[in-house]
């Protein structure tokens, strides 16, 4: 990726942060072409200038979890830097959303794409807009299977997320298997390094 990601660049004026640091997403689509608009949603994310995806999990079909008379998912995640404030991220992700025909009908119903962000450096904050780690990650197979591919080791949380998410894939009951990987420029295995 050679995007130029400097701080002084207009995408960057309201920034408050200007050390990297590391953020992760899941993303998920069930209705459209899904593997087009993840990856789409992959290359709308890199291309900003404060935001680099360093690491891509494999792509997951997912049986629907809470409203689940819906299509399966294709269900992923990567890992980020970015200088944007959490706040921030979470405002360019939703803009990424509605450029990619998102809508909001029924809750945890059928969309697009959906892009939650989970974690961010050791940030912690309850508020509607915006809480951190997402509140509901840690009961999501669909969300902690692609999760242990991309966690960095020794994360806080590497061990609890690689146990739930090897204990889904050995059951085999939580209906998650691997669909594909996305072919991104330079990466090594699911790095996008
Ligand atoms: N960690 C977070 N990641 C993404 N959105 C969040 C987060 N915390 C709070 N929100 C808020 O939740 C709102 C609704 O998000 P969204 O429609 O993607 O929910 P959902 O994917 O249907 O359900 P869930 O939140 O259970 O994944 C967003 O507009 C956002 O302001
Ligand atoms: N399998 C699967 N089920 C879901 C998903 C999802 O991404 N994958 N997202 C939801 C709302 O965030 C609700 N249910």
């Amino acid at each position: 990726m050679n995007h130029s990601k400097n701080a002084t660049d207009s995408h960057n004026e309201d920034q408050t942060n200007t050390e990297p640091t590391d953020a992760y997403i899941a993303l998920g689509s069930n209705v459209g072409d899904r593997e087009r608009l993840l990856h789409e949603a992959l290359l709308l994310i890199d291309r900003h200038p404060a935001i680099q995806v360093t690491r891509i999990s494999g792509i997951y079909e997912t049986d629907p979890v809470g409203y689940t008379d819906q299509p399966a998912f294709l269900n992923m995640t990567a890992a980020l830097s970015t200088t944007l404030a959490p706040i921030e991220l979470l405002h360019v992700l939703l803009e990424f959303e509605q450029q990619l025909g998102r809508t909001r009908d029924i809750r945890w119903g059928p969309r697009t794409i959906d892009l939650d962000l989970l974690l961010m450096a050791d940030v912690q904050m309850d508020e509607e807009v915006l809480t951190l780690p997402h509140p509901r990650m840690m009961e999501r197979a669909f969300v902690l299977v692609p999760l242990h591919e991309v966690l960095s080791s020794g994360h806080p949380l590497q061990e609890q997320v690689n146990q739930i998410a090897v204990r889904a894939l050995k059951d085999g009951e939580e209906g998650i298997a691997l669909w594909n990987t996305i072919n991104w420029p330079g990466a090594s295995a699911h790095s996008a390094n």
